[in-house]
């Protein structure tokens, strides 16, 4: 179990000092998944490179199975993964087998775990077929499966990803988040996300945690979030980019919001029918999906409303 208490973190000195984590409490069992959201410098990626040992916080405690992460830095080395966003922990001139095969000779396993966990992470990431090409020729998606893979091979207990689903397209995150169920599921695996990717977070349906200038503000699980917001239907339409840019003068804004685009796709979340009807014919709809709720609705009613202490 990790166990996170009262941890602190401050960045500089005198009167340039940055308060970047604010008394966080967290505890976190195996097997389970958490989102941490907040807005940019709410803290998040401090509070993982704490988890992870690379940033020693300035006052408070983590321990991972009872035993301190900050007095013991093995602990993290050999129980946390992390994949963290910017910092690609990945050589692009190896291919994914050699990369995988390096990271386990630096984490010390033997000839015969590097074969079996490679021969392994390759099948369950879709990757055989590409084993001996060289990672700079992948996509990015398949880069970050490749990040994800060697984190992997030291059989962490707690996985740490840090945005895993930015500048990836549908299909990629897609792959990801069932990637992240899986590890969840069948390696019972701790998983802690830090994201923006609405769609990630409503795929997971899993715990998430709000962070807001450094302080935990809500943790709770996504099931019960909902019930924060009215029961509206909320549909999300794919769309292409091009009906969209083409249509976008005769569309009413404040019937619909966008919540991604990439891959010269839009999503749009409405939850007015009448809008869907008058704008069918004139958008090229891929996909048409009605949603329980609007994530962002319940992120909103959290950050920027302040319904933080309202009892599920
Ligand atoms: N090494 C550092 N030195 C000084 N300040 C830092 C450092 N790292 C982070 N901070 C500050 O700490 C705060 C929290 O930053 P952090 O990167 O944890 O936020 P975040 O929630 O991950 O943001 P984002 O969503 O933009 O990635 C910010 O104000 C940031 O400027």
């Amino acid at each position: 179990m990790l166990k996170i208490s009262n941890i602190s973190k401050e960045f500089g000195k005198n009167n340039k000092k940055v308060q970047a984590l604010n008394h966080i409490n967290l505890q976190v069992d195996k097997g389970e998944i958490v989102c941490i959201l907040g807005h940019n410098g709410a803290g998040k990626t401090t509070l993982i490179k704490c988890i992870s040992g690379l940033i020693i916080p300035t006052s408070g405690e983590i321990t991972i199975d009872s035993e301190s992460v900050i007095k013991n830095s093995n602990i993290p080395k050999n129980k946390v993964g992390a994949v963290l966003e910017g910092s690609r922990n990945i050589y692009y001139y190896l291919t994914p087998r050699e990369n995988l095969k390096y990271f386990g000779l630096l984490n010390n396993l033997s000839k015969r775990e590097i074969e079996e966990r490679t021969e392994y992470y390759l099948n369950l990431f879709d990757l055989k077929n590409r084993e001996n090409d060289m990672v700079k020729q992948f996509s990015r998606g398949m880069q970050q499966k490749v990040a994800i893979m060697v984190a992997l091979m030291k059989e962490p207990d707690i996985l740490l990803l840090d945005e895993p689903t930015l500048g990836l397209d549908i299909i990629s995150s897609s792959i990801v988040k069932n990637i992240i169920k899986e590890l969840s599921e069948k390696s019972n695996k701790t998983i802690m996300i830090t994201t923006h990717d609405v769609r990630l977070i409503e795929n997971l349906d899993s715990r998430v945690v709000f962070m807001k200038e450094g302080r935990l503000v809500k943790d709770d699980y996504l099931s019960n979030l909902k019930n924060i917001i009215g029961q509206e239907d909320t549909y999300e339409l794919v769309i292409t980019e091009q009906s969209f840019k083409r249509q976008m003068n005769e569309l009413i804004e404040t019937d619909y919001q966008v919540i991604d685009n990439r891959e010269n796709l839009i999503i749009i979340n409405t939850t007015s029918k009448k809008w869907i009807a008058q704008n069918i014919d004139s958008l090229d709809i891929i996909n048409i999906n009605k949603k329980e709720y609007d994530f962002e609705a319940i992120y909103r009613r959290i950050l920027e409303e302040g319904a933080i202490n309202e009892k599920p």
